[in-house]
């Protein structure tokens, strides 16, 4: 579904990215980790499309098309979904009007019908049982004034209606209390299906608990020098990484 080939991005002139190989099949969960700093809101950005970056080597294709010369626009309406880290505000649009022209652009761009708004509100409601998120949220103007642990809920309850072949969450656990970790994550469990794929950015063993990952990959300085099953990250729990970091740098003497 997607596979990344030696790809190098750069912000403003600085290469972040050295280098990154990575290959996701449909069904698969796949967990990033590493120190801070080492590029992984960056994958996660550029893969999304987000303008900042440059790409300046490698290919990325997604469900068989070159994802980089979609708009991010386009990537989203591909089914590509990103929680960031640190939700953007859009004061003076409530979420559900937000989300009603969200998920109408994306099946259009599907070849399907529009929801009009009963329909609409009846698969919201439905949704919002995933999250167990509350209504009162959703009518106010989107992330403004949200706690960090209600807009990163938002985020997965927007990825619940969208529907994303291949969802990208960038650290959604920050911020999140014991029982929101449990709801978030129970969430992203029953949107899984044969067909999508989660790439899930995390500083924290805990959240593959609930998450449970077919593959955990360590980026370190822009490239991903270890990658195994979900032992690893229980590995990388208990030795943190100057294991990792010594390996990877010598590997690169
Ligand atoms: N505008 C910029 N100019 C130069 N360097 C930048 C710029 N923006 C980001 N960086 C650098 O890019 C590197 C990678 O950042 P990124 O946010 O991708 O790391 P990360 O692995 O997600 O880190 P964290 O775990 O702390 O969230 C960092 O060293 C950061 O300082």
């Amino acid at each position: 579904m997607l596979t990344i080939k030696n790809l190098h991005a750069s912000i403003e002139g600085t290469p972040i990215l050295k280098g990154i190989n990575l290959e996701v099949k449909p069904g698969e969960v796949h967990a990033i980790m590493g120190p801070n700093g080492s590029g992984k809101s960056t994958l996660a950005s550029v893969l999304a499309g987000r303008e900042e970056y440059e790409v300046t080597e490698g290919e990325v294709s997604f469900k068989g098309k070159n994802l980089l010369d979609l708009s991010p626009e386009d990537r989203a309406r591909e089914g590509v979904f990103l929680a960031f880290q640190y939700p953007v505000e859009i004061p003076g649009v409530s979420s559900t009007n937000f989300l009603r022209t969200a998920v109408n652009q994306v099946r259009e761009y599907r070849g399907l019908e529009s929801l009009d708004a009963v329909k609409f509100l009846s698969i919201m409601k439905e949704k919002m049982k995933l999250v167990e998120i509350d209504q009162k949220l959703l009518s106010r103007s989107l992330n403004e004034g949200f706690s960090g642990g209600e807009k990163k809920r938002n985020e997965i309850f927007q990825m619940a209606m969208l529907e994303p072949t291949l969802s990208i969450l960038d650290e959604t656990d920050s911020g999140l209390d014991i029982d929101a970790l449990r709801i978030v994550s129970n969430g992203v469990n029953q949107l899984k299906t044969s067909e999508n794929a989660t790439i899930v950015v995390t500083h924290y063993q805990r959240l593959l608990d609930y998450i449970v990952p077919d593959f955990v990959h360590v980026l370190y300085n822009g490239r991903i020098v270890k990658s195994g099953t979900k032992e690893l990250a229980l590995e990388l729990e208990e030795k943190g990484y100057d294991w990792i970091k010594e390996e990877a740098d010598a590997a690169s003497v």
